[in-house]
């Protein structure tokens, strides 16, 4: 059977994360062995820095990044996406009570990782904000928490899961659904020109969504 390298960054709960025996679980790691189930290959899963998941896919260490990662115009001239397996939007949190809206985060630090389409968006649209680059949502979370940052800007998915568990977090403004950024939704990158493997992850991932195995990862790691 074939081998089907996935590499993503996995400190990022409940998409990936290291668990107590330092394997790689969450959503992402279930949704790509259920597809490597309906392709009949063996999927091996690697923990690398964000900003090098692409290089790395490029450079054929791995042959697909399943990571939260948006979809944008900009990482389709370097990478074939499947189609979205994840709707996605982006947020801003911050400590409760500290900033009252996304207007109020002019000349504040904003943390997220480096190489996200949350630092892009930023840069490209918010440059009255500093952006505050960190190797992972966590130490990104953790800085906001201590006051050294004023907010985090990440996916909605994600950021949400923080504000059921952390009652002094709350989020700043509406969700930004930007299409360009983050509206077409999560998907899996493989190199350009491999579409063999793209078709049969969206042959496989069209079957998983009809059969409820997708419904059922999904309401494993994302509480309703
Ligand atoms: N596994 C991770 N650390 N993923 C971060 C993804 C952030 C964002 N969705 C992006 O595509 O840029």
């Amino acid at each position: 059977a074939q081998t089907i390298r996935f590499a993503m960054e996995a400190s990022y709960p409940p998409f990936e994360s290291m668990d107590a025996s330092n394997k790689i679980v969450g959503f992402d790691v279930d949704l790509a062995n259920a597809l490597c189930k309906e392709i009949d290959a063996t999927c091996t899963f690697t923990n690398q820095a964000f900003d090098s998941l692409i290089p790395s896919l490029k450079f054929r260490r791995f042959d697909a990044v399943i990571s939260g990662m948006d979809i944008t115009p900009e990482r389709e001239k370097q990478v074939l996406f499947t189609q979205p397996y994840y709707e996605n939007s982006a947020l801003f949190v911050g400590q409760k009570g500290k900033i009252a809206d996304i207007a109020a985060l002019k000349g504040k630090k904003v943390g997220m990782q480096n190489g996200s389409t949350h630092q892009k968006f930023i840069t490209d649209k918010h440059p009255e904000i500093t952006v505050v680059p960190y190797d992972s949502y966590m130490n990104a979370k953790l800085d906001m928490q201590n006051g050294r940052i004023d907010a985090v800007f990440g996916d909605t998915a994600v950021v949400t899961e923080w504000l059921k568990a952390e009652p002094k977090l709350a989020a700043i403004g509406d969700k930004v659904t930007d299409k360009d950024y983050f509206g077409t939704g999560l998907g899996i990158a493989v190199r350009q020109g491999n579409t063999d493997l793209q078709q049969k992850l969206n042959t496989a991932l069209d079957k998983v969504k009809k059969d409820g195995t997708y419904q059922t990862i999904y309401s494993k790691w994302f509480q309703k």
